[in-house]
């Protein structure tokens, strides 16, 4: 097995990619969704204006020493390439391109006092996903294979989109859509809030499944209320309606919600320990892991078990292809999660666009992934990376 001779980490100069928050003005992501700053009135209507695309996208390149780069994008940007140069470089530098759960391990151990979840663990995916696509570049198989081989031929996709009936057109399972008011927007948002999935659920048919994402920007109280003002609506899950951390809140809205109306969170959850909390509190039903950001795929599998053994779904959350690779090998990730990028969320675009060619994306609402090596994907040339750390200090 060749030994992985550099690890380099860059930031780019292009909007969108892995940072799919930062998208020119007027894009359906950045117009009045609520958050937590939706507290205050001055944030409301942009969540760029609170800073959400403040990382930017981080891409993230392993190079072996018999010339092979695998690669990854993620977020992070700056502050996450800097981690990766001066700190987590000596574990994965010299190092067999096959030792992923060693580097892993050490990354993580070594970054414990300043790390564990957020920024250092978006770094460490990246280095995990470079690493996963180098091995599979290397053994000249597919990630997907690398994980123990499919499980169904194809995968099946719902949207998260400002319009659920366009994406039910486009033949996807279901549709999420980002709510746009919090608690502190009162009974008229709450009014607002329940009359738009009313409105959605009237345009589009009984089989095509609603959710709403709250991107942690309520409280136990409210979305309870919520939940019950909701019933009757067919709404499958609401999503991540509180801050990642409030493990009793989630355990207290699941009991609470009316039957058949799911909790799910994750998506800002990181390493098997956060996860275990998760699925020991009975906070959800469904575990939305993002693999750039919970520690890469080789914590996700981990994760995915601890859930299966739970009696769990894993929906991971974006991350476009390296989320696919994973989804297709587990039977208990029924379905993949697609963003819907274009500005107006009227067609299908790639997720990390412009970053990537060959990203696949779903036609009709499936997938079946190509048998490339490693995660199938390119860098594309016209993004500009920069390496502000090349020369770091060890
Ligand atoms: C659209 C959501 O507010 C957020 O930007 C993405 C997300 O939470 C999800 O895809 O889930
Ligand atoms: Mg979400």
């Amino acid at each position: 097995m060749p030994r992985i001779r550099h690890l380099r980490a860059f930031t780019v100069d292009a909007q969108g990619g892995a940072d799919y928050h930062d998208q020119p003005a007027g894009h359906w992501i950045d117009d009045h969704i609520a958050t937590p700053m939706s507290v205050y009135p001055e944030y409301r209507q942009s969540r760029q204006s609170f800073g959400i695309d403040v990382l930017g996208s981080l891409v993230v390149e392993a190079e072996a020493d018999d010339g092979t780069v695998g690669f990854a994008v993620t977020t992070g940007g700056e502050p996450a390439a800097w981690i990766i140069e001066n700190h987590l470089a000596r574990f994965v530098e010299g190092a067999p391109a096959g030792d992923l759960e060693r580097i892993w391990d050490q990354m993580f151990r070594a970054t414990l006092f300043y790390g564990r979840k957020g920024l250092v663990l978006n770094a460490i995916s990246g280095v995990d996903l470079a690493l996963w696509d180098l091995l599979g570049k290397l053994r000249e198989e597919p990630v997907y294979a690398l994980l123990g081989g499919p499980v169904r031929e194809e995968q099946v996709f719902y949207a998260t989109t400002a319009r659920p009936d366009l994406a039910e057109g486009m033949g996807f399972i279901g549709g999420k859509l980002p709510l746009r008011h919090g608690p502190a927007e009162g009974e008229e948002g709450l009014r607002a809030n329940v009359e738009v999935m009313r409105s959605m659920r009237e345009r589009v048919g009984d089989d095509f499944f609603l959710a709403c994402d709250c991107w942690m920007s309520m409280d136990v109280p409210y979305a309870t209320r919520l939940g019950h003002r909701l019933d009757g609506l067919g709404v499958r899950w609401i999503e991540e309606a509180l801050p990642p951390d409030d493990y009793w809140g989630y355990a207290e809205l699941r009991r609470s919600l009316p039957p058949g109306m799911l909790t799910s969170t994750g998506e800002h959850e990181a390493g098997r320990l956060g996860f275990r909390l998760l699925l020991e509190m009975d906070c959800a039903d469904i575990l939305q892991p993002d693999v750039g950001w919970c520690g890469g795929l080789t914590e996700l599998v981990k994760i995915s078990a601890l859930a299966d053994a739970h009696g769990k779904l894993v929906v991971p959350h974006g991350s476009s292809v390296y989320s696919y690779h994973f989804v297709i090998t587990r039977h208990n990730s029924p379905f993949a999660e697609f963003l819907m990028m274009a500005p107006r969320a009227d067609e299908v675009v790639p997720m990390f666009s412009p970053l990537l060619l060959d990203e696949p994306v779903p036609v009709g609402g499936r997938l079946t992934l190509p048998d490339t090596p490693g995660f199938g994907v390119r860098l594309n040339p016209e993004c500009e990376l920069k390496r502000p750390y090349a020369n770091r200090r060890r």
